[in-house]
Protein backbone atom coordinates (compact mmCIF):
# COMPACT_ATOMS: atom_id res chain seq x y z
CA UNK A 1 0.00 0.00 0.00
CA UNK A 2 1.01 3.44 -0.95
CA UNK A 3 1.75 5.94 1.76
CA UNK A 4 -0.34 8.99 1.71
CA UNK A 5 1.06 10.84 5.14
CA UNK A 6 3.87 9.71 6.91
CA UNK A 7 5.15 11.84 9.69
CA UNK A 8 8.58 10.95 11.54
CA UNK A 9 9.11 12.53 15.04
CA UNK A 10 6.59 15.19 14.34
CA UNK A 11 6.63 17.66 17.07
CA UNK A 12 5.47 21.31 17.98
CA UNK A 13 6.42 23.37 20.97
CA UNK A 14 5.02 26.67 21.51
CA UNK A 15 7.40 28.23 24.00
CA UNK A 16 8.17 25.60 26.12
CA UNK A 17 5.16 23.70 25.83
CA UNK A 18 5.47 20.31 23.64
CA UNK A 19 1.88 19.76 22.09
CA UNK A 20 2.77 17.69 19.54
CA UNK A 21 5.86 15.15 20.84
CA UNK A 22 7.53 12.27 18.68
CA UNK A 23 4.38 11.87 16.55
CA UNK A 24 4.85 9.18 13.95
CA UNK A 25 1.57 9.15 11.96
CA UNK A 26 1.16 6.24 9.23
CA UNK A 27 -2.01 6.59 6.44
CA UNK A 28 -1.94 4.31 3.79
CA UNK A 29 -3.96 5.00 0.05
CA UNK A 30 -7.43 4.33 0.47
CA UNK A 31 -7.63 5.18 4.46
CA UNK A 32 -10.49 6.49 5.91
CA UNK A 33 -7.86 7.28 9.17
CA UNK A 34 -9.89 8.59 12.61
CA UNK A 35 -7.34 10.47 14.75
CA UNK A 36 -8.67 10.97 17.97
CA UNK A 37 -7.88 12.74 21.17
CA UNK A 38 -9.43 14.69 24.04
CA UNK A 39 -9.92 18.63 23.81
CA UNK A 40 -6.49 19.84 23.55
CA UNK A 41 -4.52 16.81 22.87
CA UNK A 42 -2.98 17.97 19.81
CA UNK A 43 -5.26 17.06 16.56
CA UNK A 44 -5.64 20.33 15.19
CA UNK A 45 -1.66 21.64 15.69
CA UNK A 46 -1.07 18.50 14.15
CA UNK A 47 -3.37 18.96 11.15
CA UNK A 48 -2.06 21.96 10.38
CA UNK A 49 1.31 21.37 10.19
CA UNK A 50 -0.16 18.51 7.77
CA UNK A 51 -1.38 21.47 5.79
CA UNK A 52 1.29 23.65 5.50
CA UNK A 53 0.00 26.34 7.75
CA UNK A 54 2.23 26.11 10.90
CA UNK A 55 5.85 24.91 10.94
CA UNK A 56 6.92 21.67 12.97
CA UNK A 57 9.35 22.57 15.35
CA UNK A 58 11.14 19.23 15.07
CA UNK A 59 10.60 15.96 12.63
CA UNK A 60 9.28 15.65 9.09
CA UNK A 61 6.59 15.18 7.31
CA UNK A 62 5.91 13.69 3.80
CA UNK A 63 2.73 13.39 1.87
CA UNK A 64 2.23 11.11 -1.29
CA UNK A 65 5.55 9.89 -0.25
CA UNK A 66 7.26 13.74 -0.86
CA UNK A 67 8.86 16.05 1.43
CA UNK A 68 5.95 19.16 2.26
CA UNK A 69 8.82 21.16 3.07
CA UNK A 70 10.26 20.80 -0.16
CA UNK A 71 7.32 20.39 -2.36
CA UNK A 72 4.52 22.45 -0.24
CA UNK A 73 2.78 23.69 -3.72
CA UNK A 74 2.46 20.77 -5.51
CA UNK A 75 1.54 18.58 -2.26
CA UNK A 76 -1.23 20.78 -1.06
CA UNK A 77 -2.83 21.02 -5.03
CA UNK A 78 -3.59 17.67 -4.18
CA UNK A 79 -5.42 17.73 -0.80
CA UNK A 80 -8.47 19.14 0.22
CA UNK A 81 -9.61 19.94 3.85
CA UNK A 82 -12.04 21.32 6.03
CA UNK A 83 -10.32 22.83 9.08
CA UNK A 84 -12.86 24.21 11.77
CA UNK A 85 -16.10 25.84 10.67
CA UNK A 86 -16.25 26.15 6.48
CA UNK A 87 -16.21 29.69 5.08
CA UNK A 88 -19.34 30.53 2.53
CA UNK A 89 -21.26 32.82 1.29
CA UNK A 90 -24.76 32.60 2.90
CA UNK A 91 -26.51 35.10 0.48
CA UNK A 92 -25.58 32.68 -2.42
CA UNK A 93 -26.96 29.41 -3.29
CA UNK A 94 -24.86 25.90 -2.72
CA UNK A 95 -24.46 25.89 -6.20
CA UNK A 96 -23.25 29.56 -6.45
CA UNK A 97 -20.91 29.10 -3.54
CA UNK A 98 -18.94 26.13 -5.55
CA UNK A 99 -19.22 28.10 -8.72
CA UNK A 100 -17.42 30.93 -6.98
CA UNK A 101 -14.27 28.59 -5.81
CA UNK A 102 -14.67 26.46 -9.48
CA UNK A 103 -13.84 29.52 -10.90
CA UNK A 104 -11.29 31.06 -8.47
CA UNK A 105 -9.55 27.74 -9.20
CA UNK A 106 -9.72 28.51 -12.91
CA UNK A 107 -11.68 25.12 -12.95
CA UNK A 108 -13.45 24.99 -16.82
CA UNK A 109 -15.62 21.85 -16.73
CA UNK A 110 -18.85 22.88 -14.73
CA UNK A 111 -19.95 18.85 -14.56
CA UNK A 112 -17.71 19.23 -11.52
CA UNK A 113 -20.00 21.66 -9.38
CA UNK A 114 -22.74 18.11 -10.18
CA UNK A 115 -20.26 15.93 -9.14
CA UNK A 116 -19.48 17.41 -6.21
CA UNK A 117 -23.12 17.92 -5.01
CA UNK A 118 -23.75 14.51 -6.27
CA UNK A 119 -21.34 13.27 -3.83
CA UNK A 120 -21.83 15.44 -0.28
CA UNK A 121 -26.03 14.97 -1.58
CA UNK A 122 -26.88 18.79 -2.20
CA UNK A 123 -27.91 18.39 -5.43
CA UNK A 124 -31.45 19.05 -4.33
CA UNK A 125 -30.97 22.08 -2.01
CA UNK A 126 -28.48 23.64 -4.47
CA UNK A 127 -30.61 26.39 -5.51
CA UNK A 128 -31.26 27.31 -1.70
CA UNK A 129 -29.61 30.19 0.24
CA UNK A 130 -27.48 28.33 2.29
CA UNK A 131 -28.07 31.05 4.94
CA UNK A 132 -31.00 28.71 5.39
CA UNK A 133 -29.26 25.35 4.95
CA UNK A 134 -28.95 23.29 8.38
CA UNK A 135 -25.34 22.85 10.22
CA UNK A 136 -25.02 19.41 8.54
CA UNK A 137 -25.72 20.68 5.15
CA UNK A 138 -23.46 23.53 5.58
CA UNK A 139 -20.91 21.46 6.41
CA UNK A 140 -21.61 18.98 3.98
CA UNK A 141 -21.32 22.05 1.28
CA UNK A 142 -18.09 22.81 3.03
CA UNK A 143 -16.13 19.19 2.21
CA UNK A 144 -18.07 19.56 -1.32
CA UNK A 145 -15.62 23.05 -1.64
CA UNK A 146 -12.26 20.77 -0.01
CA UNK A 147 -13.81 18.37 -3.33
CA UNK A 148 -13.62 20.55 -6.08
CA UNK A 149 -10.03 20.31 -7.10
CA UNK A 150 -10.63 16.17 -7.00
CA UNK A 151 -7.80 15.96 -4.04
CA UNK A 152 -6.38 12.41 -3.58
CA UNK A 153 -6.17 13.13 -0.15
CA UNK A 154 -9.06 15.13 2.33
CA UNK A 155 -8.04 15.97 5.79
CA UNK A 156 -11.19 17.08 7.66
CA UNK A 157 -10.86 18.71 11.27
CA UNK A 158 -14.08 17.61 13.43
CA UNK A 159 -16.24 18.24 10.88
CA UNK A 160 -19.34 16.95 13.06
CA UNK A 161 -18.53 18.86 16.02
CA UNK A 162 -22.10 20.35 17.17
CA UNK A 163 -23.71 18.29 14.70
CA UNK A 164 -26.93 16.31 15.74
CA UNK A 165 -27.02 12.84 15.70
CA UNK A 166 -28.94 12.49 11.83
CA UNK A 167 -25.85 15.68 10.85
CA UNK A 168 -23.18 13.18 11.65
CA UNK A 169 -24.95 9.97 10.03
CA UNK A 170 -25.04 12.17 6.79
CA UNK A 171 -21.42 13.16 7.41
CA UNK A 172 -20.42 9.63 8.13
CA UNK A 173 -22.25 8.36 4.90
CA UNK A 174 -20.75 10.61 2.55
CA UNK A 175 -16.90 10.05 4.02
CA UNK A 176 -17.56 6.43 3.83
CA UNK A 177 -18.10 6.52 0.10
CA UNK A 178 -15.03 8.37 -0.90
CA UNK A 179 -11.83 5.89 -0.92
CA UNK A 180 -13.66 3.06 -2.80
CA UNK A 181 -15.84 5.33 -4.91
CA UNK A 182 -13.80 8.34 -5.71
CA UNK A 183 -10.20 6.87 -4.98
CA UNK A 184 -9.99 9.93 -1.85
CA UNK A 185 -7.99 8.68 1.29
CA UNK A 186 -9.46 10.58 4.23
CA UNK A 187 -8.26 11.64 7.32
CA UNK A 188 -10.33 12.62 9.95
CA UNK A 189 -10.53 14.18 13.43
CA UNK A 190 -12.76 13.75 16.18
CA UNK A 191 -12.17 13.98 20.19
CA UNK A 192 -15.29 11.27 20.36
CA UNK A 193 -14.42 7.43 18.66
CA UNK A 194 -18.18 6.80 18.25
CA UNK A 195 -18.04 9.25 15.87
CA UNK A 196 -15.92 7.26 13.39
CA UNK A 197 -16.09 3.73 15.05
CA UNK A 198 -18.81 2.89 11.92
CA UNK A 199 -16.44 4.66 9.16
CA UNK A 200 -12.42 4.26 10.18
CA UNK A 201 -10.63 1.30 9.10
CA UNK A 202 -7.80 3.12 10.71
CA UNK A 203 -7.39 4.79 13.90
CA UNK A 204 -4.94 7.13 15.99
CA UNK A 205 -5.32 7.88 18.97
CA UNK A 206 -3.06 10.78 20.75
CA UNK A 207 -2.96 12.19 23.97
CA UNK A 208 -1.28 14.97 25.69
CA UNK A 209 0.45 15.20 21.77
CA UNK A 210 1.71 11.44 21.82
CA UNK A 211 0.39 8.68 19.98
CA UNK A 212 -1.32 5.88 22.88
CA UNK A 213 -2.72 3.37 19.88
CA UNK A 214 -2.30 3.75 16.02
CA UNK A 215 -3.32 0.46 14.36
CA UNK A 216 -6.43 -0.77 11.80
CA UNK A 217 -9.53 -0.90 14.45
CA UNK A 218 -10.30 -4.41 14.22
CA UNK A 219 -7.04 -4.26 16.69
CA UNK A 220 -8.95 -1.85 19.13
CA UNK A 221 -12.04 -3.94 18.92
CA UNK A 222 -10.24 -7.02 20.15
CA UNK A 223 -9.52 -5.26 23.36
CA UNK A 224 -13.27 -4.72 24.23
CA UNK A 225 -13.54 -8.40 25.10
CA UNK A 226 -14.36 -8.00 28.65
CA UNK A 227 -15.25 -9.91 31.45
CA UNK A 228 -17.68 -12.71 32.38
CA UNK A 229 -20.69 -11.66 34.29
CA UNK A 230 -22.40 -14.73 36.05
CA UNK A 231 -25.85 -14.47 38.36
CA UNK A 232 -26.81 -16.45 40.65
CA UNK A 233 -29.55 -16.85 43.28
CA UNK A 234 -26.63 -16.69 46.27
CA UNK A 235 -23.81 -14.79 45.08
CA UNK A 236 -22.03 -14.53 48.17
CA UNK A 237 -21.92 -18.32 49.33
CA UNK A 238 -20.62 -18.64 45.53
CA UNK A 239 -17.70 -16.13 45.84
CA UNK A 240 -16.51 -18.10 48.73
CA UNK A 241 -16.88 -21.11 47.07
CA UNK A 242 -14.83 -19.96 43.77
CA UNK A 243 -12.12 -18.12 45.74
CA UNK A 244 -11.63 -21.40 48.01
CA UNK A 245 -10.80 -22.87 44.58
CA UNK A 246 -8.51 -20.33 44.18
CA UNK A 247 -10.24 -18.83 40.85
CA UNK A 248 -10.50 -15.14 40.37
CA UNK A 249 -13.81 -13.56 40.74
CA UNK A 250 -15.68 -10.95 42.78
CA UNK A 251 -19.35 -9.00 42.60
CA UNK A 252 -20.23 -6.51 40.85
CA UNK A 253 -22.74 -3.44 42.02
CA UNK A 254 -25.35 -5.63 40.68
CA UNK A 255 -24.76 -8.43 42.87
CA UNK A 256 -23.61 -10.70 39.87
CA UNK A 257 -19.96 -12.88 39.85
CA UNK A 258 -17.65 -11.22 37.87
CA UNK A 259 -15.60 -13.81 36.43
CA UNK A 260 -11.79 -12.65 35.64
CA UNK A 261 -10.93 -15.27 33.41
CA UNK A 262 -11.53 -15.76 29.97
CA UNK A 263 -11.08 -19.42 28.87
CA UNK A 264 -14.35 -21.47 28.18
CA UNK A 265 -13.18 -24.24 30.02
CA UNK A 266 -12.98 -22.76 33.22
CA UNK A 267 -16.37 -20.61 32.68
CA UNK A 268 -17.82 -24.39 32.47
CA UNK A 269 -15.72 -25.78 35.65
CA UNK A 270 -16.93 -22.70 37.44
CA UNK A 271 -20.96 -23.29 36.63
CA UNK A 272 -20.70 -26.81 36.92
CA UNK A 273 -19.07 -26.50 40.59
CA UNK A 274 -21.37 -23.91 41.39
CA UNK A 275 -24.45 -26.38 40.46
CA UNK A 276 -22.81 -29.34 42.38
CA UNK A 277 -22.96 -27.36 45.34
CA UNK A 278 -26.52 -26.61 44.93
CA UNK A 279 -26.66 -23.07 43.91
CA UNK A 280 -28.64 -22.18 40.77
CA UNK A 281 -26.91 -20.51 38.04
CA UNK A 282 -29.38 -18.43 36.22
CA UNK A 283 -27.05 -16.22 33.36
CA UNK A 284 -23.75 -16.32 31.79
CA UNK A 285 -22.59 -12.87 29.61
CA UNK A 286 -19.69 -11.95 28.68
CA UNK A 287 -19.57 -8.19 29.20
CA UNK A 288 -18.22 -6.33 26.43
CA UNK A 289 -16.52 -2.69 27.04
CA UNK A 290 -17.77 -0.69 24.30
CA UNK A 291 -14.97 0.94 21.82
CA UNK A 292 -15.77 4.64 23.56
CA UNK A 293 -15.62 2.68 27.01
CA UNK A 294 -12.05 1.55 25.98
CA UNK A 295 -11.03 5.05 24.37
CA UNK A 296 -11.79 6.93 27.49
CA UNK A 297 -9.99 4.71 29.12
CA UNK A 298 -6.97 5.01 27.85
CA UNK A 299 -7.12 8.55 27.35
CA UNK A 300 -7.93 9.24 30.91
CA UNK A 301 -5.15 6.88 32.13
CA UNK A 302 -2.84 8.02 29.56
CA UNK A 303 -1.74 5.26 28.63
CA UNK A 304 -1.58 1.85 27.21
CA UNK A 305 -4.54 0.06 26.36
CA UNK A 306 -5.26 -3.57 28.73
N1 LIG B 1 -0.78 29.14 19.03
C1 LIG B 1 -0.72 28.50 20.20
N2 LIG B 1 0.04 28.96 21.21
C2 LIG B 1 0.11 28.29 22.38
N3 LIG B 1 -0.54 27.15 22.66
C3 LIG B 1 -1.32 26.63 21.69
C4 LIG B 1 -1.44 27.27 20.41
N4 LIG B 1 -2.26 26.51 19.65
C5 LIG B 1 -2.64 25.46 20.41
N5 LIG B 1 -2.08 25.54 21.63
C6 LIG B 1 -2.24 24.55 22.73
O1 LIG B 1 -1.91 23.29 22.24
C7 LIG B 1 -2.72 22.28 22.83
C8 LIG B 1 -3.30 21.40 21.75
O2 LIG B 1 -4.25 22.16 21.01
P1 LIG B 1 -5.01 21.57 19.75
O3 LIG B 1 -5.97 22.64 19.28
O4 LIG B 1 -4.05 21.05 18.79
O5 LIG B 1 -5.79 20.38 20.38
P2 LIG B 1 -6.99 19.51 19.78
O6 LIG B 1 -6.67 18.11 20.07
O7 LIG B 1 -7.25 19.88 18.38
O8 LIG B 1 -8.17 19.94 20.68
P3 LIG B 1 -9.55 20.64 20.30
O9 LIG B 1 -10.42 19.54 19.86
O10 LIG B 1 -9.97 21.25 21.61
O11 LIG B 1 -9.21 21.66 19.23
C9 LIG B 1 -3.74 22.99 23.68
O12 LIG B 1 -3.33 22.92 25.03
C10 LIG B 1 -3.70 24.40 23.17
O13 LIG B 1 -4.01 25.31 24.20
Amino acid sequence: MNKIIETNGLVKKYKKTTVVNQLNLSVEEGDIYGFLGPNGAGKTTTIRMLLGLIKPTAGEIQIFGKSLAKHRVQILSQVGSLVEYPSYYGNLTGYENLEAIHQLLRMKDKRKIDEVLTIVGLTKAKDKLVKHYSLGMKQRLGIGLALLNSPKLLILDEPTNGLDPAGIQEIRELIKDLPSSYGITVMISSHLLSEVDQMANKVGIIHEGQFIFQDHIQELRKKSTGNISMRVNDPHLARTILHKDGLNVSLNGKNELMIHEHEDSKIAYIADKLIRQQLAVYRIQEEKRSLEDIFLEITHKGGEVS
